[in-house]
């Protein structure tokens, strides 16, 4: 952790907090304020140029005394996982979690979760292609949605596995299912595919625990 990183992470506890996990989601709309999904693309655009960037020796030195201040600037505003924008914004892409995919939910109801997913050039794997890893990352968010809608309880990942069935494509608009196909006490069988159009990319089988009161 960078020595900028080490500051500023207060924790807040007004709030019950049992375990590692909170009991419910927190969901909001206005942290960060009405600009925070456009920073959150900055910040996904800079991931995006810096994939591809092979800058030279000048420009690196002038990118690093830029980065620096400006990480000095955001370290300043850090706060806890619980109350930070990113993950709980429900109006942006991925709840406003640049780490994520960015993704759109389209349906949320018995069938599950449904969302217009793209990756990004940040997550290229190899000749044009998404990374595997970005894709299961993609399978356990939207997984976990699911898993949340059918129990209506937060759970954890137990296993996740990933059928690569043919490429991912960068920078384009894929379709992502996630579904609980059936619920035994705390597991939550949760099953998934990511097409790009009629085209299947890859298939999720993953198993969620629902936590126990105080579970980490
Ligand atoms: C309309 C707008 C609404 C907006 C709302 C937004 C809501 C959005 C909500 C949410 C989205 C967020 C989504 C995020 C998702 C990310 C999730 C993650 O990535 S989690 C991090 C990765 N996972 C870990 O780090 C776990 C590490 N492992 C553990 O902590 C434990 O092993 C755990 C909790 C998984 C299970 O431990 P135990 O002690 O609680 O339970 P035991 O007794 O071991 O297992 C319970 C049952 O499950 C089986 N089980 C457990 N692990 C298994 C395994 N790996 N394979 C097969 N069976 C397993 C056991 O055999 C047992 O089965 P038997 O009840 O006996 O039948």
């Amino acid at each position: 952790m960078s020595e900028a990183n080490d500051r500023a992470v207060e924790t807040v506890d007004e709030d019950p907090h049992e375990g590692g996990f909170r009991a419910h989601a927190a969901i909001t709309t206005d942290r960060g304020g009405p600009r925070y999904g456009e920073f959150s693309e900055q910040v996904r655009l800079l991931m995006d140029n810096a994939r591809y960037a092979c800058p030279d020796d000048e420009l690196v030195d002038e990118l690093i005394e830029s980065l620096k201040a400006l990480n000095d600037r955001l370290a300043d505003s850090r706060i806890d996982e619980w109350h930070s924008p990113a993950g709980t914004r429900i109006d942006l892409p991925s709840r406003g979690n640049i780490t994520l995919p960015p993704y759109v939910v389209t349906e949320v109801n018995d069938n599950g979760v449904v969302a217009e997913l793209t990756f990004r050039d940040f997550h290229l794997g190899g000749n044009n292609a998404a990374h595997g890893g970005h894709v299961a990352v993609a399978f356990d968010d939207v997984g976990g949605f699911a898993s949340a809608v059918a129990i209506q309880h937060v759970s954890r990942t137990a296993y996740l596995t990933v059928q690569y069935r043919s490429i991912t494509p960068l920078n384009t608009p894929l379709r992502i299912h996630a579904w609980a196909d059936r619920i035994e006490g705390r597991k939550v069988f949760i099953k998934g595919t990511l097409y790009d159009g009629d085209r299947l990319c890859a298939e999720m089988d993953a198993l969620f625990i629902k936590l126990n009161p105080g579970q980490a």
